[in-house]
């Protein structure tokens, strides 16, 4: 169990695609307000720098703060590719890298003029920047390289200044290190929170598969992806056969097994990270297949009405029993909206049933099409 969680959080590699998604999209909403608040702060600093820093430096420090408030407003305004995981891994880096830019820059200033970094509070700044990583839900591949990223470049300015080895020196390495570890700690914690929390939120509790919100969620984005990349998607919607018959004869917990065992043979053929089973409600299932043409879905349809007429589940009276599915496929057509696809699929999938169930049946292009859309 602690080993599952901490493999959970040890990478995004386990991730779905779908939560990659959400939290790209949190990530890149906490940079950008953290870079336009840099970039109001470090002007208004202006004031503090020029009470408390000797007219001769003001100047200068001056020029660096406009460089680094410019960088965090471009940060800030920056709105692409807010739902990709790399890119928002790469913001935070730039995030990082401009503060301690800014930091290395302004206190080699101020040391060259024969002042003390402790001035203004500049000898704050990597600690500053080491705290913020606790803001960011994080693995812990991604804490540990923020975290050595910051380390490395107190180390480098260290050696440079020719101070590695002085008590000071080793004293400031060791302070980041300890917030370093508190903060990565805080930001592991968020990610394993958040990932908690979204499953509870788009997870079917008996299946485990996604639930009918995430599914109608995810085939809305991929419409949208379509508009872009032109790639076709397919859905099937699946229902079980004679279910009521096997919940009247079997009981409802019977039910619950073959539920659990379909939603088994779903997982099982979603061979694509990008192919999304989930639970649409009751005995219906709804499987999102991007990338997909419909005469490639109908053989993921037959391979999975095998695995069905191959799968025996146990019921707790102990019988060993058999169940089947329909299956209504659709292939997106341009133009066509989320319901007006899942509604062919459906029109298919009553087909099916009506030719005798166990079988898949592909909805024709623009069938009922002006139906749906009157
Ligand atoms: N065990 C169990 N049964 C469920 C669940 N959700 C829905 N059902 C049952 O699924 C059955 C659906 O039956 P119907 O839609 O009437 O159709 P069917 O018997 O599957 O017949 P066809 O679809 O025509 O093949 C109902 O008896 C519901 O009570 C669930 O979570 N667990």
């Amino acid at each position: 169990m602690i080993f599952e969680a901490l493999l959970d959080v040890s990478s995004d590699k386990r991730h779905s695609r779908y939560f990659n998604q959400t939290r790209s999209h949190f990530l890149f909403r906490r940079i950008r307000i953290i870079a336009l608040m840099l970039a109001i702060i470090q002007p208004a600093w202006l004031a503090i720098d020029y009470l408390l820093l000797p007219q001769s430096m003001f100047e200068s420090i001056a020029y660096s703060r406009a460089i680094a408030a410019s960088a965090c407003l471009a940060l800030g305004i920056w709105t692409q590719f807010r739902y990709s995981l790399r890119t928002a891994q790469l913001r935070l880096l730039l995030l990082v890298m401009i503060l301690s830019a800014f930091q290395v820059a302004t206190s080699e200033l101020l040391i060259i003029h024969g002042y003390s970094t402790n001035v203004a509070g500049y000898q704050f700044f990597p600690f500053m920047i080491i705290c913020m990583i606790a803001i960011f839900p994080l693995s812990i591949t991604e804490a540990l390289i923020y975290i050595l990223v910051v380390l490395f470049i107190e180390l480098l300015t260290q050696f440079a200044r020719q101070k590695l080895g002085d008590v000071d020196s080793i004293n400031n390495l060791w302070l980041l290190a300890v917030l370093g570890s508190i903060s990565g700690w805080a930001a592991i914690n968020q990610l394993s929170m958040l990932l908690g929390l979204y499953r509870q939120a788009t997870r079917d509790a008996l299946t485990g598969l996604a639930n009918r919100r995430q599914a109608l969620e995810q085939l809305e984005s991929e419409l949208l992806r379509h508009q872009q990349q032109q790639h076709s998607i397919c859905v099937l919607l699946f229902d079980l056969d004679k279910f009521k018959l096997f919940n009247d004869t079997y009981g409802h917990a019977a039910g619950d097994i073959v539920l659990k065992s379909f939603a088994h043979i779903l997982k099982k053929q979603s061979r694509r990270r990008t192919d999304l089973p989930a639970r649409y409600g009751g005995e219906e299932f709804l499987m999102i297949l991007p990338g997909t043409t419909a005469s490639d879905a109908l053989v993921i349809a037959e391979s999975i009405m095998e695995a069905c007429r191959n799968a025996k589940v146990k019921t707790p009276s102990g019988d060993s029993i058999g169940f089947t599915t329909s299956i209504g496929i659709a292939e997106y057509q341009a133009k066509e909206t989320c319901d007006q696809l899942i509604h062919r699929a459906d029109k298919a999938l009553y087909e099916a049933k009506a030719n005798g169930r166990d079988r898949a049946c592909i909805a024709e292009a623009n069938q009922d099409y002006t139906e749906v859309i009157a």
